[in-house]
């Protein structure tokens, strides 16, 4: 006898179901369908009576967002929004954008991640795990994801400065690619997060009932590096010369990802590059509002990571740039990890520190003590004119620290970077009391607590731009010019109104992400033999734009 249910049989019997267009989110006009749409899709009785426009569509939701009291729910609200009407999604993130971009993306996305067992509903993406190694060609063979252009793929290890989720870090590609269509208009419809579920050594997930992931703790060594290498393969196979994105690997595996597949395809670390460039960028500006010559001072980086080192590495090529050799540039940063100063044979733990160490002859006088200076000390030792977090540490940045750095400098740049609020190094509200508003602050996530000259130094600024960019000059590669560039024009948007922001709004993403793919595409053509269209890049980068419009050519649809 057929077991099948009779809605699952009528489903699959009949083809032009009614219902299909309504579950498809890149189809779905809810409530908008027009009389004659639903006329001729079969739409009546399945469709409330009214007849909105987007526009009306776009008041009611932010209407009933904004009734709910929690981030964490109103995410899972605009989530279910992206998975059920993507057009009206990014129609309602285009006009609120200031609002909810924190919601969508940092910081809320961070609590999305820890939870998302719980709000797990619709698939959307792949959720490629270990157990099926060895079939990730046919799986991405077989599912009908065509024309992929853009790929964001974590495994999950290090969701902002959260530690490892599990395969609940799949809300960052997600959130990730979202801004990509948002700011840098690429067609959600050619975007793709990844979640890469190697197991997680959180314990808290692996004894949680209601985790999704694979209940396996990590694998590792060259078992892992198979894994990542049959994924790459399989991608280059199925979407050749799409962009991959590496996001929130631990810090050994980013930087080691990089390296074997930065000339393989085009693909970049955001955390890395990305990470770099906009710090690069935050400084930039704050060195023009503070009047200063960043080549005659000293650069501090806290938490010498995978996005302490990427960006160790983008400041002293722009310091070469500027006329220092290599050992004065290096000169100019120092890092300080779990271990105080790095110095050279002495704590340095990863390979990426060695560009920063300090010479051991030059620290013999600090180790007197038997141990590398902690950062308070580094601090009024070197008085460094910038610190830089990128550590995960709450409060690290407390008063003594803020106004060491406020000693020396009238206008010190304090960038606490790290995400989320609850892992940033401090508050703005707090930097600014303890320096007597003397400083530049820039934070990785929104700001709390400070006014309205805190900027949001967050790689959104970058990797939209960058990704526009490669697609539109057809990048093979993604080269380090590529971010250094990138800086400079993001720096080149600070607008010189008197205030103390060292980006525009974030309500200006979708002009950024195009200044920033312009700086691409002249390096891809400058580097790399990239042909400029006829009528310039800038009119090429404009045509690719994906608008959240509703399509109007559904009654020719068979
Ligand atoms: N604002 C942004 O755009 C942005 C971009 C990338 C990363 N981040 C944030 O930066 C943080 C780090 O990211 P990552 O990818 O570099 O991670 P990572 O794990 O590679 O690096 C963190 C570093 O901090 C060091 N550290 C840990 N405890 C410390 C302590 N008590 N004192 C000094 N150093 C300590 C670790 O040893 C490590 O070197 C995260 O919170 C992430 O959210 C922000
Ligand atoms: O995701 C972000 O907000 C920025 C960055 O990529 C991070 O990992 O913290
Ligand atoms: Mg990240």
């Amino acid at each position: 006898m057929d077991q099948t249910p009779m809605h699952e049989a009528s489903l699959t019997k009949n083809p032009a179901d009614p219902r299909a267009i309504l579950s498809d989110p890149l189809l779905n006009k809810g409530t908008a369908f027009t009389q004659a749409e639903r006329d001729r899709l079969g739409l009546h009785g399945l469709l409330p009576s009214h007849v909105s426009t987007i526009s009306g569509q776009i008041d009611r939701r932010i209407a009933v967002l904004r009734a709910f009291s929690t981030p964490f729910e109103k995410y899972a609200f605009l989530r279910d929004l992206q998975d059920t009407n993507e057009t009206l999604f990014y129609a309602l993130l285009a006009q609120h954008r200031a609002e909810l971009l924190p919601l969508v993306y940092t910081p809320t996305v961070g609590e999305a991640c820890v939870r998302f067992s719980e709000i797990y509903r619709r698939p959307r993406g792949l959720f490629l795990s270990y157990p099926l190694k060895g079939r990730l060609r046919q799986i991405l063979a077989d599912l009908p994801f065509e024309d992929v252009e853009v790929i964001c793929v974590t495994d999950g290890e290090r969701i902002l400065g959260l530690g490892d989720q599990g395969a609940g870090g799949m809300g960052i590609p997600i959130g990730k690619l979202s801004l990509y269509t948002d700011c840098a208009g690429i067609d959600p419809a050619r975007t793709l997060p990844i979640l890469l579920d190697t197991g997680t050594d959180n314990q808290a997930r692996l004894e949680n009932p209601l985790y999704v992931g694979w209940r396996n703790r990590r694998v590792r060594g060259a078992d892992y590096d198979a894994f990542i290498e049959e994924f790459v393969e399989a991608v280059q196979e199925r979407w050749p010369g799409a962009l991959l994105q590496w996001e929130d690997f631990a810090g050994p595996n980013a930087v080691a990802l990089l390296s074997r597949y930065r000339d393989r395809l085009p693909s970049f670390n955001d955390d890395i590059q990305g990470t770099a460039a906009t710090a690069l960028a935050a400084i930039l500006s704050a060195e023009r509002l503070a009047g200063i010559n960043l080549s005659q001072h000293k650069i501090l980086l806290f938490g010498a990571g995978a996005a302490g080192c990427g960006i160790a590495s983008l400041l002293v090529g722009e310091l070469e740039a500027r006329g220092l050799s290599h050992d004065a540039a290096r000169g100019c940063i120092y890092g300080v990890d779990r271990d105080g100063l790095i110095i050279e044979g002495v704590n340095v733990a990863i390979p990426g520190q060695a560009l920063i160490a300090r010479p051991e002859a030059e620290a013999a006088e600090w180790l007197a003590s038997g141990k590398a200076p902690g950062l308070i000390e580094t601090i009024e030792r070197a008085q460094p004119a910038v610190l830089i977090g990128t550590s995960g540490q709450f409060g690290a940045f407390d008063e003594p620290v803020v106004r060491a750095m406020a000693q020396h400098h009238e206008r010190p740049i304090i960038l606490p970077l790290s995400n989320p609020g609850t892992r940033s190094e401090a508050t703005a509200g707090d930097v600014q009391a303890w320096s007597d508003g003397r400083a530049i602050i820039g934070t990785g996530s929104p700001s709390e607590g400070g006014d309205g000259a805190v900027t949001q130094v967050n790689n959104v600024y970058i990797f939209p731009g960058i990704g526009l960019g490669a697609l539109v000059s057809g990048a093979t590669r993604i080269t380090e010019a590529m971010f250094a560039e990138a800086a400079k024009a993001l720096a080149s948007l600070r607008s010189e109104g008197g205030s103390d922001a060292l980006f525009p709004p974030s309500e200006q993403l979708a002009d950024v992400a195009n200044t920033v793919a312009l700086s691409v595409c002249k390096v891809a053509e400058r580097d790399l033999g990239a042909t400029p269209p006829a009528d310039g890049w800038e009119n090429a980068i404009a045509r690719r734009r994906w608008v959240p419009a509703y399509r109007d050519d559904l009654l020719s649809v068979e």
